[in-house]
């Protein structure tokens, strides 16, 4: 379900009574209020996630009212003083300066989102705050979009209805805007985890020949569900038809895409990315895309993001770029919210959370 802008409204103002509107409360009440935990949300989240904070009973919350930019620095860092939870989501960096803001009551912090990039583990391991992601709730959604996004990439489909709309579209062609089918290919997961076998299990049913991957080391059971073979690097970008990257933002990864790997894929070959635009070295696959190393590149995500519209990168048809919504379903934003808030009242009891970083 979501909700409407007026019942959305309407929560937030529940939500926010303990903070913000106290003085129509009676002293006892207040009193009561005033010794729940504090918790500052860094993002209007969706209605979910604000309906169990609120129906808890178990905080005090005040949050930043948009969904259209995100909380100021400045004001972030003013906000999450002396907080003992807190709620972001990844366009917030949580990093020393924010937790020294934030100071020693700060106990849980839950993220709205499976990456945790922007999150500084060591420094929330140091202070002994217990963090809460949101895993598995995302899988459906982003594996979905990761598909639409592959088919939309290698069929050529954005470059085809600009054609039809401004009169490209002439006589039937023979090879007119022909692009690669999974029919008959070998599809690369760089990455295995649960989002990578839902991809492979979306994409089995169109008669994909192999699935191979590479990860630190082999992952047996979850490779077995799709029946994937284990490749080296090398061997991945040599292989693969349909590159599809689905490993974590990690230092270890970062730029872990770039002109080595280009050069090895196949000229054919479509390279598709919903993981983090960190893990792609962004002038390599300029390079790589409009030279035709590789026939084509799905994107989710970039660096920056927003990614500029002046960027090289969107002058390239061969290229086709999302803003970051392979989550963006009502069903999973919500499901998202709901568990980001659960995490946090949980972490806030000294309960085991629902997904919890193991730091
Ligand atoms: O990390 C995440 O959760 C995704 O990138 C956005 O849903």
């Amino acid at each position: 379900m979501w909700c409407s802008r007026m019942a959305l409204r309407r929560l937030q103002q529940i939500a926010v009574t303990p903070l913000n509107m106290a003085g129509g409360l009676t002293s006892n009440m207040q009193r009561e209020m005033s010794t729940l935990p504090r918790v500052y949300i860094t993002r209007q989240i969706p209605p979910e996630g604000l309906k169990i904070l609120s129906e808890s009973g178990q905080v005090q919350f005040e949050l930043w009212d948009s969904d259209d930019v995100p909380v100021p620095r400045k004001e972030l860092l003013q906000k999450v003083k002396g907080v003992d939870g807190l709620v972001c989501v990844l366009t917030e960096k949580i990093d020393a300066e924010l937790l020294d803001a934030a100071g020693p009551n700060l106990k849980v912090l839950s993220t709205m989102s499976v990456g945790f990039d922007h999150l500084s583990l060591e420094e929330l391991k140091k202070r002994g705050i217990r963090v809460g992601y949101t895993p598995d709730v995302l899988t459906d959604s982003v594996a979905e979009l990761t598909v639409a996004l592959l088919l939309t990439t290698s069929r050529r489909l954005i470059e085809a209805t600009h054609e039809a709309k401004t009169g490209g579209w002439g006589t039937w062609r023979t090879l007119w805007l022909c692009g690669h089918e999974l029919a008959h290919s070998t599809v690369g997961i760089l990455g295995l985890g649960r989002i990578g076998v839902a991809i492979a299990e979306r994409l089995a049913p169109f008669k994909v020949k192999k699935f191979i991957y590479t990860d630190v080391a082999p992952r047996p059971e979850l490779a077995s569900v799709i029946n994937a073979e284990y490749v080296s690097f090398d061997e991945l970008a040599k292989q693969s038809d349909f590159l599809s990257v689905c490993c974590a933002l990690t230092p270890e990864t970062k730029e872990i895409c770039n002109k080595d790997l280009f050069s090895k894929m196949k000229n054919t070959s479509i390279f598709i990315n919903t993981s983090r635009g960190g893990v792609v070295n962004q002038e390599d696959l300029y390079e790589a895309l409009s030279t035709g190393q590789i026939a084509g590149a799905g994107l989710d995500v970039t660096v920056p993001e927003p990614l500029p519209t002046s960027h090289p990168l969107f002058t390239l048809k061969n290229c086709v770029i999302l803003p970051h919504i392979a989550s963006a379903s009502y069903y999973t934003r919500n499901n998202m919210s709901a568990l980001a808030a659960n995490n946090l009242l949980l972490g806030l009891r000294g309960e085991p959370m629902i997904k919890e970083l193991k730091l």
